[in-house]
């Protein structure tokens, strides 16, 4: 059996800065591949990305790299990019038999594709994992206990999760990758929408009732698509929902915050560094569901926010006034 021990990361924001910093904690080497020259800068001179991820102290053993040809001879790399640069960003990745684990949540526009369906077009001969789950990076990176589901076939994802654990990090095996790549897609999207419901002062009763009416649109979308249930109710599926949707950590929430307070879309997308997936999946996942004949009323309505079709007070009528029915549809 492989055994993974220098890992890359690919992509230096939040999330892949925390990674890198879970790995390179006790010493080890980890690499981590920056866009920015600025965060690369950074974590090389300061051991800090002051960017994407303030107030975390980074290993000196981290050490990052503008250039993705920095990323060939490594055991595995954890790839975190967010999903609408992702193919970009993979069809220069240097060539290579290191297994590619995947942490973003989301789909792409137009393909319909999944980072693993991404994958297996531009890096067939890989071995490919997901990694996904209720996971802030401030959290991870400052050593506190989170578990996460990691997505592959069977030993590879055995084998991973040996290679990632730590004391305070968890990893759960499975053998669900589309389950886990979904969960984390969907939950983005209903992540805005509990944000309008906390921004536009709806009440708890509200955001509960969205959660629950959010994961049955999570499932129905799932088990279409070969998802297996447990995967949804787990870590990647139903814990990440609820840690994002009861949260202003989260983007996508402090983005439905705003979107609820009535501020305008195009200024709370103007300028920004730092992504809320959710805002890209939403019409994707809303026309992939149409496309299955899925309901997704949550998911629909949340991108006709995100794309100013709809103003949140007729959204929200238009929701409640959906005909009765019963809970189980
Ligand atoms: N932040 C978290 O707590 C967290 C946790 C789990 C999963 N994720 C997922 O990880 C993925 C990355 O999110 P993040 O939080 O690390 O990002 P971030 O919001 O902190 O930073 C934005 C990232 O986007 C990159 N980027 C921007 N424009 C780009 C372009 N044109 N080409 C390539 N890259 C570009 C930046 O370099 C940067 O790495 C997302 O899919 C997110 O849903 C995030
Ligand atoms: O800040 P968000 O909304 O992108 O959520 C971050 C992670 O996905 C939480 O698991």
């Amino acid at each position: 059996m492989t055994s993974y021990r220098n890992f890359g990361v690919v992509g230096g924001g939040a999330w892949g800065t925390a990674l890198a910093q879970l790995l390179a904690a006790d010493g080890a080497p980890v690499r981590l591949w920056a866009r920015e020259e600025d965060v690369v800068a950074a974590i090389n001179r300061e051991h800090r990305n002051p960017v994407f991820l303030p107030g975390a102290a980074l290993s000196s053993s981290l050490i990052a790299t503008g250039d993705l040809a920095d990323m060939a001879d490594l055991d595995a790399l954890l790839i975190v990019v967010p999903v609408p640069f992702l193919r970009a960003v993979l069809a220069d990745l240097p060539p290579g038999d290191a297994p590619l684990i995947f942490c973003s949540k989301g789909m792409e526009a137009g393909s319909f594709a999944f980072p693993i369906d991404m994958a297996r077009d531009l890096a067939p001969l890989r071995p490919h994992a997901v990694l996904s789950g209720p996971t802030f990076a401030h959290e991870v990176a400052a050593g506190l206990p989170t578990a996460i589901t990691v997505a592959a076939d069977a030993e590879i994802a055995g084998t991973l999760a040996q290679a990632l654990a730590r004391p305070h990090f968890r990893p759960y095996v499975s053998t669900d990758v589309i389950g886990a790549e979904i969960g984390g897609a969907v939950k983005n999207i209903l992540a805005i929408a509990c944000g309008i419901v906390d921004g536009a002062g709806l009440g708890l009763n509200a955001r509960a009732a969205l959660i629950s009416r959010g994961f049955a649109e999570m499932t129905r979308f799932g088990l279409a698509r070969g998802a297996q249930a447990e995967t949804l109710a787990g870590l990647a599926g139903l814990g990440d929902l609820v840690l994002t949707c009861t949260s202003s950590n989260s983007r996508n929430f402090a983005l439905g915050q705003g979107l609820g307070r009535g501020e305008a879309v195009e200024v709370l997308m103007a300028d920004r560094r730092t992504v809320a997936e959710g805002a890209f999946s939403a019409p994707v996942v809303a026309a992939a569901a149409r496309a299955d004949g899925i309901d997704m009323p949550i998911t629909e309505t949340v991108a006709r926010l995100v794309a100013g079709e709809v103003r949140v007070g007729d959204a929200i009528q238009a929701l409640l006034s959906r005909p009765l029915r019963p809970e189980g549809r």
